[in-house]
């Protein structure tokens, strides 16, 4: 086995990683194995350094899915092997890729590991995305908590709801190289995956490796239809409500009547009113 590096974010889901270090060293002390903390500030620069320093096989992202995120960036195109090991508060790809919620199994993977291939979506030409991006409302919500200093689950029901109760559609039009609609959305998801890290499943059909995303958009529905569309996303049934369509595509570009909050994976990234997506197939190895 190559060099290993682990990429830890210390804020990363509030948690103590005080003993992560021992026990990696613990788990995996016949591999060669180095540490990158995340400072939050530079750190694709930072990491970038690093990677050519430590020349690692598999670079491991011990945290949430921006943290996953930020060495997607780092590794793409390089000949370098993904591994998380899930410490966020939103673990979505490792839930995804079902990845042990158990932090020394999910070590040991790296004793004997084993590979899939994942697509990664590029986002206006600039982001990566290798989980879940969206436009309007639940963007709006990740961008209001972000910017609480309080955090914790209080605070996430009490923007949930302002949130929610003060939501609007939009006009977008929607462009597939080959067809062209126009629908008024709450909502408009990318999703490379199938499930946010709440486990609430926003894309029954994803699959991370199918060299194709799915655009999920959400309509305008009457208040009666809530109760059953909160069932079908728990129950991953969305593509059985008359208020939710799903296309399965490999490019697109949505252009709204004015700009609206994005996110990708998880991180807030601002108010665009065009965003361009397109998949990039069989990108990344992921350890699994
Ligand atoms: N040392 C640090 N101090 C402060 N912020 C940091 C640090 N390292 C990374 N970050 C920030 O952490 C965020 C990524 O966190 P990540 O998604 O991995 O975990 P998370 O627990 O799910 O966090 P969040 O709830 O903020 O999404 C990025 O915004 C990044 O800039």
């Amino acid at each position: 086995m190559g060099k290993i590096l682990f990429v830890i974010n210390p804020i990363a889901g509030d948690t103590d990683k005080g003993h992560l270090k021992n026990d990696i060293t613990k788990i995996l002390g016949s591999n060669e194995i180095s540490f990158f903390e995340t400072t939050g500030e530079d750190d694709e620069t930072k990491l970038n350094e690093k990677l050519d320093d430590v020349s690692p096989e598999i670079t491991v992202a011990c945290g949430g899915d921006g943290t996953v995120n930020l060495v997607v960036k780092c590794i793409i195109g390089k000949d370098i092997k993904l591994g998380i090991i899930p410490l966020g508060s939103a673990n979505g790809l490792a839930t995804e890729l079902e990845i042990p919620a158990d932090i020394n199994q999910a070590i040991n993977l790296y004793n004997n590991p084993k590979v899939r291939t994942v697509d990664v979506l590029r986002v206006n030409d600039e982001f990566l995305c290798i989980h879940l991006s969206d436009i309007g409302l639940n963007a709006k919500l990740i961008r209001r908590f972000e910017g609480d200093n309080s955090r914790g689950m209080v605070s996430y029901f009490k923007h949930f709801f302002q949130t929610f109760f003060s939501k609007k559609a939009i006009n977008y039009s929607f462009d597939f190289e080959n067809d062209f609609f126009q629908y008024k959305a709450e909502m408009v998801v990318f999703a490379n995956a199938k499930k946010y890290g709440t486990g609430a499943i926003v894309n029954p059909v994803g699959e991370l490796g199918d060299r194709k995303f799915e655009v999920c958009i959400f309509q305008p529905y009457p208040w009666y239809a809530f109760f059953r569309l909160t069932y079908l996303f728990f129950v991953g049934r969305l593509n059985y409500s008359p208020f939710v369509k799903i296309v399965g595509t490999e490019k697109i570009t949505v252009t709204g009547e004015q700009p609206e909050h994005l996110q990708i994976d998880g991180e807030p990234i601002g108010k665009f009113k065009k965003v361009k997506v397109e998949v990039l197939p069989d990108q990344i190895l992921v350890v699994c």
